[in-house]
């Protein structure tokens, strides 16, 4: 079977995924991925995979409770993309948040950013930069990939 076969007959891992986007001044919420964790340091927009039964927006209230204490408002589905890690072939269901209520608390140890773009947090998950190029295209703003996909590479030596 040719590398491509097996690629095909991998199941995706169903993940939700937040921009939370604040309204004073469209800031983007990051955070870093806990230790424990494959990528573990990485940066990434918050969420993650969907338990059985769950919908997106389920499993993403779920995630922002468990990982950052926070209650979302609301919920605006956005982008689906897919991304093919060594450890998973990933289906990220994008969502924009721009309402929630609580304090933000790092119950899994991990950090958080808000940040404009270009992100100057680093490494950042592979599977982020289509969403930070369509973000940085409704800005107004130039996208360069260079510079994340070099301290992606770094990072994975
Ligand atoms: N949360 C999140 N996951 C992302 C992003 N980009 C991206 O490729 N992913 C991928 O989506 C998957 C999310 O899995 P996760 O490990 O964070 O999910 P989880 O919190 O449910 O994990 P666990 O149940 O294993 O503890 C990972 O393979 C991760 O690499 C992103 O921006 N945010």
């Amino acid at each position: 079977m040719s590398q491509t076969d097996t690629t095909e007959t991998r199941s995706h891992t169903e993940v939700a995924v937040g921009v939370l986007i604040r309204e004073s001044d469209n800031a983007l919420l990051i955070t870093s991925r806990p230790l424990g964790k494959p990528r573990a340091g990485w940066w990434e927009f918050p969420g993650g995979k969907l338990e059985a039964g769950e919908t997106v927006e389920e499993a993403l209230r779920r995630e922002l409770v468990e990982e950052l204490g926070i209650r979302i408002d609301n919920c605006i589905a956005w982008k689906v993309t897919e991304h093919d890690y060594s450890h998973a072939l990933v289906r990220l269901h994008w969502c924009k948040v721009t309402q929630w209520s609580g304090d933000f608390e790092m119950r899994e140890g991990q950090q958080m950013s808000w940040q404009q773009l270009p992100l100057t947090v680093s490494p950042v998950l592979e599977g982020s930069f289509p969403v930070l190029q369509w973000l940085s295209e409704e800005r107004g703003l130039s996208f360069d990939p260079a510079t994340y996909i070099q301290a992606a590479e770094a990072a994975v030596k």
